[in-house]
């Protein structure tokens, strides 16, 4: 005679699979565990990393002249390497900004929170939003970042920096003097109060001033700064959505429960490549790298600083910063013109 399974028993027996298989799916017993290897790495980017163009995008852009840009280039090569970027985010804070919900919870750096009243009295100072007419209806636009580092110098790289339609600048970075190896287009210089040109008159003409704003007083100092006609007339204040993302998700520094601490603040130099992945058809940069083996070169193409006084800041994280745009580059997501973010070795 055959025995049935007790109703207790087989009760047992559904609740250990039930509970065997919720301590599966909460990652508990990971795959990598039972010898399959992820292929992303903590941040989420593709492990693998080569320059070559995934299939769809050598249809899409293979049939345009050598040189044409090429639309949704940086956006697509990114997706390709890290399938959590979504494109979508302002370059500049407008009137809309309460509804872009990811810089709501956080304070400066990282986002807006208590900070609203001074944005909507700014805001209300501008008249326009974007990169002006001219460049905000081209329907591919290339952009250069214009890192500060001292492997500028040298280089002739002036002409061809102008050719990009958007020149992005950073802090102080002079350009009179200097055309040759940095070019003489400015289409924005991003800062913050510390960073900034002192006098209003070393401002180039058609250039928009740009607020990234890492405090809260940083905002207060643009409000006074517009009232007081200090600085040019055509102002913008940053999306603070590329600190967030470039300190928590793509170079992977600590939260520290989103306020800003030791070591999480990313290089304003990382936030406009960040910005720009966003915003851009193509992006290259040029003059970035910090070089630990060459502790007495010079940290910037305009002054004579050496490379090692970069050990003093503690805000940033250097090295896990390299480690995320060496990512950009092997996949040939942005290019660098100046080769100091891979150096000897990508
Ligand atoms: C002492 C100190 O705090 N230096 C910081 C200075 C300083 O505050 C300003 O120059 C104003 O005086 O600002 C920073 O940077 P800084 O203004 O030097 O440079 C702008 C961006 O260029 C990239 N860079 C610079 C030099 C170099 N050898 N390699 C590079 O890759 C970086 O991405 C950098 O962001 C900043 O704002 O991020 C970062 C620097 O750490
Ligand atoms: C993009 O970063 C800029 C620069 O490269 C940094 O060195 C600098 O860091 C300073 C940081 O902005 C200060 N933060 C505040 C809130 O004032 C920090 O002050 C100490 C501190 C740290 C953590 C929490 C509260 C206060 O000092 C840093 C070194 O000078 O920031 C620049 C952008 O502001």
């Amino acid at each position: 005679m055959r025995m049935k399974p007790s109703r207790n028993f087989l009760l047992g027996l559904c609740s250990m699979l039930a509970l065997g298989f919720l301590y599966y799916s909460s990652g508990r017993i990971s795959l990598r565990g039972w010898g399959h290897k992820s292929l992303y790495d903590k941040q989420g980017f593709f492990l693998k990393l080569d320059g070559s163009l995934p299939l769809e995008l050598m249809y899409k852009y293979g049939n345009l002249s050598e040189g044409a840009c090429k639309p949704g280039f940086a956006a697509a090569k990114m997706t390709a390497i890290y399938p959590k970027f979504t494109k979508l985010a302002p370059m500049f804070l407008d009137p809309n900004y309460k509804r872009f919900a990811k810089i709501g919870d956080y304070l400066p750096p990282f986002g807006v929170k208590l900070q609203e009243r001074v944005i909507d009295v700014l805001l209300s100072a501008t008249k326009s939003y974007g990169l002006g007419e001219e460049i905000d209806s081209m329907s591919c636009k290339t952009c250069i970042i214009v890192g500060n580092g001292g492997i500028l110098a040298n280089k002739s790289l002036g002409q061809r920096i102008d050719d990009f339609d958007v020149v992005v600048r950073l802090n102080e970075a002079p350009v009179k003097g200097f055309e040759k190896d940095v070019g003489s287009k400015t289409t924005m210089r991003i800062t913050y109060p510390e960073g900034a040109i002192q006098k209003t008159e070393r401002y180039e003409d058609e250039s928009l001033f740009v607020l990234s704003a890492f405090k809260a007083l940083d905002l207060k100092w643009l409000r006074h700064m517009v009232f007081n006609q200090r600085l040019p007339s055509d102002i913008r204040i940053l999306n603070p959505y590329f600190i967030q993302e470039a300190s928590f998700k793509l170079i992977g520094l600590p939260h520290n429960n989103g306020q800003m601490g030791r070591g999480n603040i990313p290089t304003l130099g990382a936030v406009a490549i960040t910005m720009a992945l966003h915003n851009c058809d193509e992006v290259a940069v040029a003059g970035f790298g910090y070089n630990m083996s060459t502790p007495h070169a010079p940290l910037h193409y305009y002054e004579k600083i050496r490379m090692s006084a970069i050990k003093e800041s503690w805000t940033h994280n250097i090295s896990k910063e390299k480690e995320f745009l060496v990512k950009l580059v092997k996949a040939g997501v942005i290019q660098d013109w100046t080769g100091g973010i891979c150096g000897a070795g990508c």
